[in-house]
């Protein structure tokens, strides 16, 4: 059964096979936490990369333009209102500016310093940015990191983009996968790219093991199968899977998971001709001699596979959400409140720069087998 039968998509239609000959991909960027990095790091994406990339800014037009002075006066930025656009489209501006769509906030900004009154607005660029996908004036979503108890604070529930997106989108399930490009040792060739995804998100550790389930799992390998083939352009993806417990459960002597659960959700996926392998112990599985052949390593819970992708790739990962019927990538950090509290200038983007390049890869390998199909 495919990703598509399994997840029951909603009526959302992305633009990609819209795209003018030569025109340059529209992406939605929504600037995260305004008293974070995001709003820099985006800014400075969408300039750097302007000949190519028609990044349309969803934040408070004024508080960006203000921030983009202090960048480089030379940045231009053109503000229009949602309204406009929902009217009248996304206007076809040219490479000397950055289009905003004006979402405005709530409160003055104060740098470092969380303020929930903002968190409302924060939530109302995912919104723009979806409902722009759906009304073609985008084709994929790039986020900046927001501050997730901030959102709670403003007396939204939320655990993260990606749960908020699958339920915007009507999508059941969807997955989370990191990816980025190790270091190779001095003198040793490239190492594969390496790509993490997640059985489980945002979930406390203690319910972690009450939300595994085989046909849970098993929608999951269909998922990363699915989209490594579609999105990635992976002809036959190798996934490696996790145990949960340590040592892989010890043979059921430390915990039974392994064997009730994750051997007969990857036995079900080889039956479909999926080609997952394990469980294996999560921390022995993680080496080159494991990783060289595999396309993607499934972890059971966050913490399990994601400090991994970070140690060998932070700084220029990319947080794909697999499943969705939209594009959306982002950054693999946080808010970092404690740098953007001492002025700008000292946060790295190389993530969100690899975020917005694998977005319009997406778009464009989406937009050829469009092509193909038509
Ligand atoms: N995609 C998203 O929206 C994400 C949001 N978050 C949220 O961010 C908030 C803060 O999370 P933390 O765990 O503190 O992680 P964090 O990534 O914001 O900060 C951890 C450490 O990494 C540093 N750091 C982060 N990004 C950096 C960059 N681009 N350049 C240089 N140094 C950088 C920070 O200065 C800090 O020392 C939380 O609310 C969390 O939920 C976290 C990850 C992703
Ligand atoms: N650690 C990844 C993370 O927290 C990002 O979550 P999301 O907001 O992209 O769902």
């Amino acid at each position: 059964m495919s990703a598509t039968q399994h997840t029951g998509r909603s009526a959302l239609r992305p633009a990609t096979a819209r795209r003018a000959r030569g025109a340059r991909p529209a992406i939605a960027v929504t600037v995260g936490e305004p008293a974070g990095i995001g709003p820099e790091l985006a800014i400075r994406a969408a300039w750097a990369r302007r000949a190519e990339v028609n990044c349309v800014l969803l934040g408070d037009a004024a508080f960006l333009a203000m921030t983009a002075s202090y960048i480089d006066p030379a940045i231009k930025l053109s503000a229009l209102s949602l309204q406009a656009v929902r009217h009248g489209g996304l206007p076809h501006f040219g490479p000397e500016r950055v289009t905003v769509i004006d979402v405005p906030l709530a409160a003055h900004v104060v740098p470092g310093k969380l303020d929930k009154e903002n968190g409302r607005s924060v939530l109302a660029t995912l919104d723009a940015a979806i409902e722009g996908v759906g009304a073609g004036w985008f084709e994929a979503v790039v986020t900046a990191p927001l501050q997730k108890s901030t959102i709670n604070d403003a007396g939204v529930p939320f655990s993260g983009h990606t749960e908020y997106f699958a339920e915007r989108t009507g999508t059941p399930q969807v997955v989370m996968m990191l990816a980025g490009q190790p270091a190779a040792p001095s003198g040793a060739p490239t190492p594969p790219p390496l790509r993490v995804a997640l059985a489980t998100t945002h979930l406390p550790l203690k319910d972690v093991a009450a939300a595994l389930s085989r046909d849970g799992l098993a929608r999951v390998l269909d998922i990363i199968d699915h989209d490594l083939r579609g999105k990635f352009g992976i002809a036959a993806p190798r996934i490696l899977v996790c145990g949960l417990n340590p040592h892989a459960g010890e043979g059921g002597y430390l915990g039974r998971e392994e064997i009730d659960i994750i051997a007969p959700a990857i036995a079900a996926a080889q039956a479909r001709g999926i080609d997952a392998r394990g469980p294996y112990p999560a921390d022995t599985l993680f080496q080159p001699k494991y990783l060289q052949d595999a396309d993607c390593v499934l972890a059971m819970y966050h913490d399990q596979g994601l400090p991994v992708l970070k140690y060998a790739t932070f700084g220029h990962g990319v947080n794909i959400t697999l499943g969705l019927p939209l594009i959306r990538t982002s950054v693999d950090h946080g808010t970092a409140l404690d740098l953007a509290a001492q002025g700008l200038g000292l946060a790295d983007g190389g993530s969100m720069d690899a975020a917005l390049d694998t977005a319009v890869a997406m778009a464009n390998a989406s937009l050829h087998l469009n092509q193909e199909q038509t």
